[in-house]
């Protein structure tokens, strides 16, 4: 008897090959038809032991598919776990009043060998069956085990195919289900009004949905679906930034992709978009093979942003940098001119006489003049450099990467030839001039209290040396 447990686990390695009630095998037919050949039995079969019946993969010489499993040879086969060999079932105590012995198929004769798999379950048999009694020799039987190990292997490589079939069905449902499930994000994110973009890494192939051609006016533009394409239409100073940031992203030096950036439209202007994505498949070597995310456009709340900062950091009046901007590029002037060990000059400057032009000819008048000396000065600056309205009558110049002061003092003296000259008002010719203090980074001080402190002790001495000139702050002289 065999034990209860062990015969569960039985079943369920003979139920791991998928094989009970399949149709008819070539293979398996050609190897019982080779057994019953070479050993001259009528009768061969590969038998599967089931839970209550013995099934025939395949059989010769039996008009059977299957028999229940009781009082039947190979039931035994398969339990001792070893061959079993009956020459004569009439002289074998066990098999002699057997039903298969006493009526058809009338069997005189067995031998059958076990099909006993890697893991040592005894999954049924190889066998050969006589209707006469009839010796099996030794060299015989190792043949008939030889054919039974066959078989036993034809059953592994069957098991292996049917469970490959089966992983490669999952497959393709997996990602039907996966591709329909990424066809309704795009969708839904669509619907959103986002720009839908799908990027293939392996081909470069990148899909632009149809709320992205809309936002950008590209709906009937035959544009190629490549990242090429992206790239390009990005603006020109937005486009490191952009590939540094995917790269980042892809090599797993950023946790997530969210970028901002301009995007040129059809009609040539920029819009800013806020592109965010993540990789949805990666390939066996776990390098990313695809990617899918949204532009949304952000232009509204960036035109928003950026005049907030600009009346944060501009004077309303002339339009030039405020003293917050100025101090902060200061600021950051010291930093680099310290890194890279250059010089910058400050110019600390106060218009002369400015008050009795309010006075003369009225508070407007007095705009008027300061909007267009700060158009003079700011002619004559450097891109590079920064001129900034500090205060009131009060304007500052941040010039970097100088040489020495003695170019600063020229530049200072264009300064004060071009405020000198005459400035028409409401019919009146006003004339004012500028005193102008300088300090020079790192030798007059090298922070920015210092240096405004400097420039602005260099500007009032200056004044007091008769106003319309430039000094160079000097510690002895102050
Ligand atoms: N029109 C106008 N005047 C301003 C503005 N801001 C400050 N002021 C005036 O500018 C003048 C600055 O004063 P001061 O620098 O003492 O006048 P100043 O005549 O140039 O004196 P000095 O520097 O000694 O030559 C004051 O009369 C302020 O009211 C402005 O935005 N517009």
């Amino acid at each position: 008897m065999l034990n209860h447990n062990k015969e569960l686990e039985r079943l369920a390695a003979v139920e791991s090959y998928h094989i009970l009630d399949t149709a008819p095998e070539a293979d398996f037919d050609q190897l019982v038809a080779l057994a019953s050949t070479f050993f001259s039995t009528p009768i061969a079969s590969v038998t599967v032991m089931a839970e209550d019946r013995l099934w025939f993969k395949s059989a010769k010489g039996l008009d059977l598919c299957e028999a229940p499993r009781e009082d039947v040879f190979c039931q035994l086969t398969v339990e001792q776990k070893t061959r079993l060999v009956i020459e004569d079932t009439l002289q074998d105590a066990l098999f002699k009043n057997n039903p298969l012995v006493i009526q058809a198929p009338y069997i005189r004769a067995y031998a059958g060998i076990p099909l006993i798999n890697d893991q040592g379950y005894a999954i049924g048999t190889f066998c050969v069956m006589d209707h006469v009694p009839r010796h099996f020799s030794e060299a015989e039987l190792t043949l008939l085990t030889i054919l039974a190990n066959q078989a036993m292997k034809l059953m592994e490589l069957r098991r292996e195919i049917v469970q490959r079939t089966e992983l490669s069905k999952q497959l393709q449902v997996f990602y039907e289900q996966q591709a329909k499930s990424q066809e309704l994000w795009k969708q839904a994110m669509d619907a959103v009004g986002d720009g839908v973009w799908d990027y293939d890494l392996i081909t470069g192939h990148y899909f632009f949905g149809p709320n992205w051609r809309k936002m950008l006016g590209y709906q009937s533009e035959p544009l190629l679906p490549q990242l090429e394409t992206l790239r390009a239409l990005i603006h020109e100073e937005d486009q490191e930034r952009f590939t540094n940031s995917l790269n980042a992203y892809l090599y797993g030096q950023q946790p997530g992709y969210k970028i901002e950036y301009r995007i040129r439209c059809k009609n040539g202007d920029y819009k800013w978009v806020l592109s965010r994505g993540m990789v949805v498949e990666r390939t066996a070597e776990d390098t990313p093979k695809r990617m899918i995310g949204t532009h949304t456009d952000i232009s509204q709340s960036k035109l928003l942003e950026q005049s907030i900062w600009q009346q944060a950091h501009t004077d309303n009046l002339t339009g030039l940098p405020n003293r917050r901007l100025f101090l902060d590029r200061l600021q950051q002037a010291i930093y680099s001119s310290q890194r890279e060990q250059k010089k910058f000059a400050l110019f600390f400057m106060d218009l002369d006489g400015f008050k009795a032009v309010n006075d003369l000819h009225g508070h407007l008048a007095g705009d008027q003049l300061l909007i267009e000396i700060a158009s003079r000065i700011q002619k004559m600056s450097r891109q590079a450099d920064t001129f900034a309205r500090f205060a009131g009558d009060e304007f500052a110049i941040l010039a970097i990467n100088i040489s020495n002061s003695e170019d600063m003092l020229l530049h200072a003296n264009k300064i004060l030839q071009v405020v000198k000259e005459p400035i028409p008002l409401n019919g009146y010719a006003a004339s004012v001039s500028i005193s102008i203090g300088i300090a020079i980074f790192p030798d007059h001080g090298c922070t920015v209290d210092t240096l405004i402190r400097h420039a602005d002790q260099a500007m009032y001495e200056a004044k007091e040396s008769g106003k319309n000139t430039c000094v160079v702050y000097h510690p002895h002289r102050q």
